[in-house]
């Protein structure tokens, strides 16, 4: 069976693609947004070309290229190097799990195909299966986020019996914000075997309460931090400390939420927040725009002093 080299836990970064201007893949930053996020976030763990580093927006050769460029540049410095691999054919997805098994990647993940559907659970398992086969000595992560699949079986119905059928299975990516769904897969691994990671960053708390072993997240490239002190008060058991920061953290992102957040709107806040130039996303995504970005600079500014005079 593959075991993690370390358990994957705490902060998992789903990075974003920097681009250029004229919208390639901008490889040398890779290198800086390492450091970048072990220095100034303490996050050591990657998810790469997952929903927020556009993957499924870039071609196979990029994606292969990308996966290679976060290994080499995180050797040493980075925990665990998790790779998207989900594609709509299986071929494609197929051949990326090798690709990441052959640069020593720490880990695969695969979200549900989302054009052609499996409406019952041994469809997706069967799909996953081949695609764990590829790799069979790397763990395997399955990517829950019905919002962006419409694939609505429920996490705790695909948890049941799998590392039967998949025994690479280490865990699970849970971007959703069913509770119950979540409990009951968190109900299913009483012997804590498997890493279930949640993936709604606003509502991290409640999926901690409910027995999150780590998560992963758009929003801990550029507020690792504050999030790593949550998870430090929840540890200590200290909940008023702990709501404070999720309070920070929620008014931060219910005002973007509110502004229109997704992709485009993540890399201008990175930009933003660490200096390091993210680039426009692919289309058919647009740039954010300039009154969003003031907007959010303004947000975070006015928070830090309110909330942590
Ligand atoms: C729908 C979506 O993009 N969800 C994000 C969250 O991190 C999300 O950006 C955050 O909670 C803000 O709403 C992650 O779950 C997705 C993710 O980890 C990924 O990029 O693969």
């Amino acid at each position: 069976m593959a075991l993690p080299k370390k358990k994957l836990q705490g902060l998992v970064a789903a990075t974003l693609t920097p681009m250029t201007e004229t919208g390639e893949i901008n490889f040398p930053i890779i290198s800086q947004y390492v450091d970048y996020l072990v220095n100034e976030q303490g996050v050591k763990n990657v998810f790469v070309n997952g929903s927020t580093g556009e993957g499924l927006s870039l071609s196979v050769a990029e994606r292969r290229q990308l996966a290679e460029e976060w290994v080499t540049k995180g050797k040493d410095k980075l925990d665990h190097v998790i790779i998207h691999v989900g594609a709509l054919s299986l071929k494609e997805s197929q051949s990326l799990a090798q690709h990441a098994a052959e640069i020593g990647a720490d880990g695969i993940a695969v979200i549900a195909p989302f054009f052609f559907k499996s409406m019952n659970k041994d469809g997706l398992i069967a799909f996953l299966k081949e695609v764990a086969t590829a790799a069979p000595k790397v763990p395997f992560y399955y990517y829950h986020i019905p919002a962006l699949t419409g694939i609505k079986i429920r996490a705790e119905e695909l948890l049941d019996g799998i590392q039967d059928q998949i025994p690479t299975f280490q865990g699970l990516k849970f971007s959703d914000v069913d509770l119950l769904d979540f409990g009951q897969c968190v109900d299913q691994n009483s012997h804590r075997q498997f890493a279930l990671l949640f993936g709604v960053d606003e509502q991290l708390l409640s999926g901690l309460a409910m027995g999150a072993t780590g998560a992963i997240g758009s929003t801990y490239n550029y507020l690792g931090k504050k999030t790593n002190q949550m998870l430090e008060a929840f540890e200590r058991q200290d909940l008023p400390l702990a709501l404070n920061y999720q309070f920070y953290i929620q008014r931060f992102m219910n005002y973007v939420i509110k502004l229109g957040l997704g992709v485009a709107q993540t890399k201008a806040i990175m930009t933003l927040v660490s200096g390091i130039q993210m680039g426009p996303p692919r289309l058919p995504l647009q740039r954010a725009s300039e009154e969003f970005t003031l907007g959010a600079e303004a947000k975070l500014k006015s928070l830090e002093s309110h909330c942590f005079p």
